[in-house]
């Protein structure tokens, strides 16, 4: 509740160890919520030009020094790509207050290696994802064991500011959760472009497609969640018999859209667990 959780953020202080897209998107969510002042924030971040950015676009304040980052603040979000991760340790290893909570989003970073190479035991692993810039994302988060209550709390004020955020009961949902709600985004924009550029090849001015297909996407999502209706019912309900939907919907189970869409999520799952197991590059399946 929104109440609850500016008690729990007051006075709390909060360092982001690294300040890229999704660092900015949880920084932005807690200011834009009024769940935090800016004076409770800083960023830990390498990039310079970065790190004038972010100064600039939220007041947050910047330093390259991780170690310095972390002074005094009772969350520590880890926001670096998985292959800056090892840095990220060697800087940190030992370094973490007993109280300090670290809240990672790293993808794949298991408790086990945060926990062993920061020498800390207080590690909740997340996965968030793009849409909570505006709040409306979708979280999944799993503390370690030596979290207690308090610091499971400041995690979920954190993570609710950003949506939807929702406590799993194993490691591995975080890895499922990496390849449907975090990778997830990426999935929906890819459709959209697919279907703004159908639209533009039917004779539709970009604008105009954009526009229809954006309402599209909102208006089935908003409508599927409040009929409460499977969506193959809903599916049946534009499905004219004889119709245009009916062809259209032939071509795309003829094309195998389904078992390319399960075999995408699956492809992010297993490079998540790569990534849990250090192997920094990916590549097709296939080889
Ligand atoms: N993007 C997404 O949709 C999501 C991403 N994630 C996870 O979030 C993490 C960050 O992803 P994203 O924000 O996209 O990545 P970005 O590359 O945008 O952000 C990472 C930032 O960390 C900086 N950085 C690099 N090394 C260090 C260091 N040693 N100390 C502090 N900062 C450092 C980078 O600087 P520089 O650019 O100079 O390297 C960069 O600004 C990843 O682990 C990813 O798995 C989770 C959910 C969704
Ligand atoms: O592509 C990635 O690896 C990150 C993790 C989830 C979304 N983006």
């Amino acid at each position: 509740m929104r109440s609850d959780r500016h008690a729990v953020l007051r006075d709390k202080r909060i360092a982001f160890i690294g300040c890229g897209v999704m660092g900015e998107a949880m920084a932005s969510a807690l200011l834009r919520a009024e769940l935090v002042s800016v004076h409770q924030l800083t960023g830990g971040e390498p990039n310079p030009k970065r790190r004038s950015e972010l100064q600039a676009k939220l007041g947050l304040k910047m330093t390259a020094d991780n170690r310095e980052a972390i002074q005094g603040a009772d969350l520590v979000v880890l926001a670096v790509k998985p292959q800056s991760l090892d840095a990220v340790i060697r800087d940190l290893a030992g370094q973490l207050a007993p109280g300090q909570v670290v809240l990672s989003i790293i993808a794949g970073a298991t408790i086990e290696r945060l926990s062993r190479g920061l020498q800390h035991a207080l590690i909740v692993r997340s996965m968030p994802n793009t849409p909570a810039q505006i709040g409306f994302g979708a979280t999944t988060w799993y503390p370690a064991p030596a979290v207690d209550e308090a610091g499971q709390g400041l995690v979920e004020a954190v993570l609710e500011s950003m949506g939807l955020a929702i406590r799993v009961d194993s490691e591995d949902a975080i890895d499922m959760a990496t390849a449907l709600s975090g990778t997830g985004p990426a999935y929906v924009f890819l459709i959209m472009e697919a279907l703004i550029d159908a639209g533009v090849h039917l004779g539709f001015p970009r604008a105009i497609a954009e526009q229809l297909v954006q309402q599209t996407l909102l208006g089935s999502v908003l409508y599927a969640r409040e009929s409460g209706r499977h969506p193959a019912e809903l599916r049946n309900m534009v499905t004219t018999p004889g119709g245009t939907s009916a062809a259209a919907l032939y071509e795309m189970e003829k094309g195998g859209l389904r078992t390319v869409i399960a075999r995408a999520v699956w492809a992010a799952y297993r490079r998540a667990r790569e990534l849990g197991e250090g192997k920094t590059n990916g590549g097709p399946a296939e080889g």
